[in-house]
C-alpha cells in the first residue's frame, strides 16, 4: 500500500452517531479516516465503543446522526451496490431452506448476470473459499467455519470494491480461525478488494493488515492509526514471532487497556 499511488477508496469525514429515545447514548463522538483502495485496515477498540454502529453507518444500513461517508467520491446513502457485508453470525445471514448455490445465487442480479455466467460465477467464488464440490449443501449440512466460507463466497460473488467484516470469526474455534484468516489474505490477493475488518482480537488485526485503527471507549474517536509492516506472505507461526508483530500487538493492548480504564 503507498501512500502516493494509491486512491482513497472511503472516505469518513466527521461521523458522529447518537442512539436517540428513552436510553439515549452517544455511541460515536467523531470519526474522520480514509481507506486506501485496496487496503486491508483492521479496527480494534474496547468492548462497546461503536464498532458495529460505525459499520452501520458506513454500510448506509442506518444514516449517522453527523457527518458523511463518501465511497469512490460518492456520499453513502443507503447500501451501495458495490459493497459486501460479513457478520458474526453466519446461521442467520444464510438462508437455511436454499442450497449453498442457491444463497449465492441469490444476491446475483438477474438482469447482469445471465444463468450461464451466474452458474461460472458461483463454482469461481466456492473453488476460492475451498468449497467447491458443496454447491448443492444445505448450510445446515455444514460446519461453522464452513457456513461463514459460504458467506465470503456469496460476498465475493457480487464483486463489491469493499467488503466490511463484522467479526466474522468470533464464532469458530482457534483452528478454524486460522484457517479463515489465511483464507482472506487469499481471497483479498485473489480479487484485490478494499477490506474493513473488525475484530476483538488484536492479533489477528495485525496478522491480516495493512492498518490498524485503534478507537478509544465510546463515545469513539480514532486513538491512532498504525501501519503495520511485516515481511509478507504472512505465516500462522512465523509472522506472529516477528519484532514488528509483537511490538504493534503489545502497542494496541496498551491502548486498548488504556482506553478501557479512562474514566468518562
Ligand atoms: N439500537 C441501539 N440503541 C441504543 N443504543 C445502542 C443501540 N445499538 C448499540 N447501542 C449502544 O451503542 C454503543 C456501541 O454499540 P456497538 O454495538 O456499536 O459497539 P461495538 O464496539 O460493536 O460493541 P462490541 O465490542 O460489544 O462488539 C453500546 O454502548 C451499545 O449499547
Amino acid at each position: 500500500m503507498s501512500a502516493t499511488t494509491t486512491k482513497d477508496l472511503l472516505t469518513i469525514e466527521g461521523l458522529g452517531h447518537v442512539y436517540e429515545g428513552k436510553h439515549r447514548h452517544e455511541a460515536i463522538g467523531r470519526l474522520d479516516f480514509t481507506v486506501p483502495e485496496g487496503a486491508f485496515v483492521s479496527i480494534v477498540g474496547p468492548s462497546g465503543c461503536g464498532k458495529t454502529t460505525m459499520l452501520r453507518c458506513l454500510s448506509g444500513l442506518m444514516r449517522p446522526s453527523r457527518g458523511r461517508v463518501l465511497l469512490a467520491g460518492e456520499p453513502v446513502d443507503g447500501v451501495p451496490r458495490d459493497l459486501a457485508l460479513v457478520f458474526q453470525d453466519y446461521s442467520r445471514s444464510l438462508f437455511p431452506w436454499r442450497t449453498v448455490a442457491s444463497n449465492i445465487a441469490f444476491v446475483l442480479d438477474r438482469r447482469t448476470v445471465g444463468p450461464e455466467a451466474r452458474q461460472e460465477r458461483i463454482a469461481e467464488v466456492l473453488e476460492a473459499v475451498g468449497l467447491t464440490g458443496a454447491a448443492d449443501k444445505y448450510p445446515w449440512q455444514l460446519s461453522g467455519g464452513m457456513q461463514q466460507r459460504v458467506a465470503i463466497a456469496r460476498a465475493l460473488a457480487y464483486r463489491p470494491s469493499i467488503l466490511l467484516m463484522d467479526e466474522p470469526f468470533a464464532s469458530v474455534d482457534a483452528q478454524t480461525r486460522a484457517e479463515l484468516e489465511d483464507l482472506m489474505l487469499d481471497v483479498r490477493r485473489r480479487f484485490g478488494m478494499t477490506i474493513l475488518f473488525v475484530t476483538h482480537d488484536i492479533d489477528e488485526s495485525v496478522y491480516l493488515a495493512d492498518r490498524v485503527l485503534v478507537l478509544s471507549k465510546s463515545p469513539s474517536t480514532v486513538v491512532d492509526t498504525l501501519e503495520v509492516d511485516l515481511p509478507g506472505p504472512r505465516d500462522q507461526v512465523a509472522t506472529r514471532e516477528e519484532e514488528a508483530f509483537v511490538h504493534l500487538r503489545s502497542t494496541i493492548a496498551r491502548m486498548i487497556r488504556d482506553q478501557s480504564t479512562r474514566r468518562a
